[in-house]
């Protein structure tokens, strides 16, 4: 079997991870996250890459491109909570994704507390700073194996 390759999206202002609002989002930035994924995936024999994006029309063409992926993570940033087009695209693809929030958005203010995409969702993390990034990928690996 050819070894599953796994996609983490990020939306806009993940970019600014590690320096944007450290008090919610920590002191890490995406590439940590990134290299800490790489660790989990050597150790799991599976691959992993990042893609980030501000532009909600260029995470919808890299979801409709990665439609025969094992998984993705997803962390569409504000867009999960506006976009249509995001929960369209992962509804076309069928690709098992798991949402990830860097920030517990369920202690946060009333409008981050709809997602289009978690009905979709494999699974919801929310919280866990950017280990949530890990354990999204231990879960779909998981999940590829069965
Ligand atoms: O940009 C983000 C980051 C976020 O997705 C998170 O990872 O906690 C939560 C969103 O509400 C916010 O707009």
């Amino acid at each position: 079997m050819t070894r599953p390759v796994f996609t983490v999206l990020n939306g806009p202002n993940l970019n600014l991870l590690g320096t944007r609002e450290p008090d919610l989002y920590g002191a890490a930035g995406l590439t940590e996250a990134q290299t800490r994924c790489e660790q989990v995936a050597g150790e799991l024999g599976v691959g992993v890459e990042f893609f980030q994006s501000n532009h909600e029309g260029s995470l919808i063409d890299e979801i409709q491109q990665r439609a025969q992926s094992p998984g993705l993570i997803v962390n569409a940033g504000a867009l999960t909570h506006t976009s249509i087009g995001i929960r369209d695209a992962l509804a076309a693809t069928g690709v098992p994704f798991v949402e990830v929030h860097v920030s517990n958005v369920y202690a946060r203010e009333d409008f981050r507390q709809r997602s289009y995409l978690s009905d979709l969702a494999s699974g919801v993390i929310v919280g866990c700073g950017i280990q949530g990034y890990e354990l999204a990928l231990r879960r779909l690996a998981a999940l590829a194996a069965t």
